[in-house]
């Protein structure tokens, strides 16, 4: 019988009590009776509805082990209803191997302290955590046991699930200082001539303060590579580095891949909103590559970002504090788009705080030899060949006038490297490399007049055939000249 039920059926027999001993002595002592009875059971309520709102199972037996009582998320945790135990001994309901095992308030009936346990519900095939505390009269005696059981398997979910988690995330940091390392690749940057010495002298200088860093050059000049050195040189070296290419990105799309934005922004945004560049690389780096083409009204609002250190996503009501490094880089002559209206002079001003120019290799040729001679020996490890430029290929290399800059050379090199064997490359091969289409040699800016440029074609296209056909003779033949002619040329062109 529930604790309630028997309450009400004692009241009513009080009642009826109280009636029979109307205008008898006893009359007042039956109405005291029926006045503690109703603020006892007051209280006996007010208890359950408290313990029915406990997220924990609640188990009260007394001191012999009896149930008294348990609340509604014990049930809803065992499966047991309290028409199974109320007034059952524990030690019985054990016993009988169908309900529970295991109990711990046995335990604590034992132990006079507290027990923290695992039972089994045989009742549903389950384990839960039990906790036990026993409550003491002023003689010493248990007179209750208080028990409070939570589902075991939730919270093993949980402690799994967080294992996992914790797991998941180990492996995650990894990779991301993996793919860190790979996108900054610690590549060395390779120089001998006086402009790229003045270049890294800044470089040196200026990463370990914290200022910006506007980088400039043609394509393929080693923007990117210099600003992976600031990088790596500054005290963000372990922070996020992220590298937003502003033409690549379509415009519509650039100011939410930039700033982010919150849920419901706009139709097709993500629930739960997303972070923008600028969040993701917060305390490190960001790199704006290509910022000269970044459109003019998200300009104004980089400008705000920039000045004010803190920035709010599109839909959002919240700024976001940001402690920020900028590296800006263009293949545009910044001052010539401020000219024409294109770019913005103030973020100009605010980017530019340190210039770093990178020349064109024909400008630089110093470095030629030796970017090609790193790029050869990096391909031949890589192909696992031991390929090497021949001096008169090398003289070519440094003659061409190398559009693409750096990353042309790069490219070419890999290309000899692939489809030479080891030793070292012919210079037929470096020439055929450089014009793949057969067309006329491309010929230095340097040398400008037409006598100067035919002569240079005319020597390319003797020591080309030269080399193809083997022999004096047979090459004479072939170019449609006498014998002589060409020994002559050949003199004049400094060859045997
Ligand atoms: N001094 C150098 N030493 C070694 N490698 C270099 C050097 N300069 C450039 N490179 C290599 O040349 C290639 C092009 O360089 P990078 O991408 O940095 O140029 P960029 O100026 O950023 O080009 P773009 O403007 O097209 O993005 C890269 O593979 C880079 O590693």
């Amino acid at each position: 019988m529930e604790g309630t039920e028997a309450l009400d059926r004692v009241r009513s027999s009080l009642l009826e009590l109280d009636r029979a001993l109307k205008g008898t002595d006893l009359e007042h002592q039956a109405a005291q009776a029926v006045g503690a009875l109703d603020q006892f059971q007051a209280g006996y309520y007010d208890f359950r509805e408290i313990c029915d709102n406990l997220y924990d199972g609640i188990h009260i037996t007394d001191g012999e082990g009896k149930v008294l009582f348990i609340n509604q998320a014990y049930t809803r945790t065992t499966g047991i209803r309290p028409a199974e135990i109320l007034g059952r001994k524990v030690a019985d309901i054990e016993a009988e191997g169908v309900l529970y095992r295991g109990s711990v308030t046995e335990q604590v009936l034992k132990r006079r302290e507290r027990v923290n346990s695992v039972a089994i519900i045989l009742k549903l095939d389950k384990e839960v955590l039990v906790t036990g505390n026993p409550v003491f009269d002023g003689a010493g005696n248990i007179k209750l046991v208080v028990t409070n059981t939570r589902d075991f398997p939730e919270l093993k979910r949980l402690e799994q699930r967080l294992l996992t988690m914790a797991e998941e995330s180990k492996k995650v940091n990894e990779e991301l200082a993996y793919l860190r390392r790979q996108q900054t690749g610690h590549k060395q940057i390779y120089y001998r001539s006086e402009a790229m010495r003045q270049v890294m002298e800044v470089v040196r200088t200026v990463s370990a303060a914290d200022v910006t860093v506007l980088i400039t050059g043609e394509s393929g000049t080693g923007k990117e590579l210099v600003a992976n050195e600031v990088y790596q040189r500054s005290e963000r070296r372990d922070k996020p580095f992220i590298k937003v290419n502003c033409a690549a990105i379509p415009s519509e799309l650039l100011e939410s891949e930039l700033f982010g934005y919150e849920e419901g922004a706009f139709t097709g945004a993500r629930r739960m909103g997303k972070a923008g560049m600028f969040e993701l690389a917060n305390t490190g780096v960001i790199l704006l590559d290509e910022i000269g083409d970044m459109p003019l009204p998200l300009q104004t609002k980089l400008l705000r970002v920039l000045q004010e250190r803190e920035l709010m996503r599109i839909g959002g009501s919240k700024p976001v504090k940001l402690d920020i490094r900028v590296i800006a880089s263009t293949n545009k002559d910044l001052r010539e788009e401020i000219k024409g209206g294109r770019f913005r002079e103030d973020l100009f001003y605010r980017l530019n705080v340190v210039p770093i120019a990178l020349k064109p290799l024909r400008e630089r040729r110093e470095d030629i030899p030796l970017l090609a001679e790193e790029f050869c020996r990096a391909y031949s490890k890589k192909y696992g060949k031991s390929v090497l430029l021949s001096p008169d290929g090398m003289d070519l290399l440094i003659e061409y006038h190398w559009p693409g800059n750096i990353r042309e050379l790069e490219n070419l090199i890999e290309r000899l490297v692939v489809t030479n064997d080891s030793g070292p490359i012919a210079r037929s091969s470096v020439f055929r490399a450089l014009n793949p289409n057969g067309l006329p040699f491309s010929p230095s800016e340097t040398s400008q007049t037409l006598k100067a440029q035919v002569g240079a074609f005319e020597r390319e296209l003797i020591l080309h055939t030269l080399e193809r056909e083997g022999s004096l003779r047979k090459a004479a033949r072939v170019l449609g000249v006498d014998h002589s002619t060409l020994v002559k040329k050949c003199r004049q062109y400094n060859r045997p």
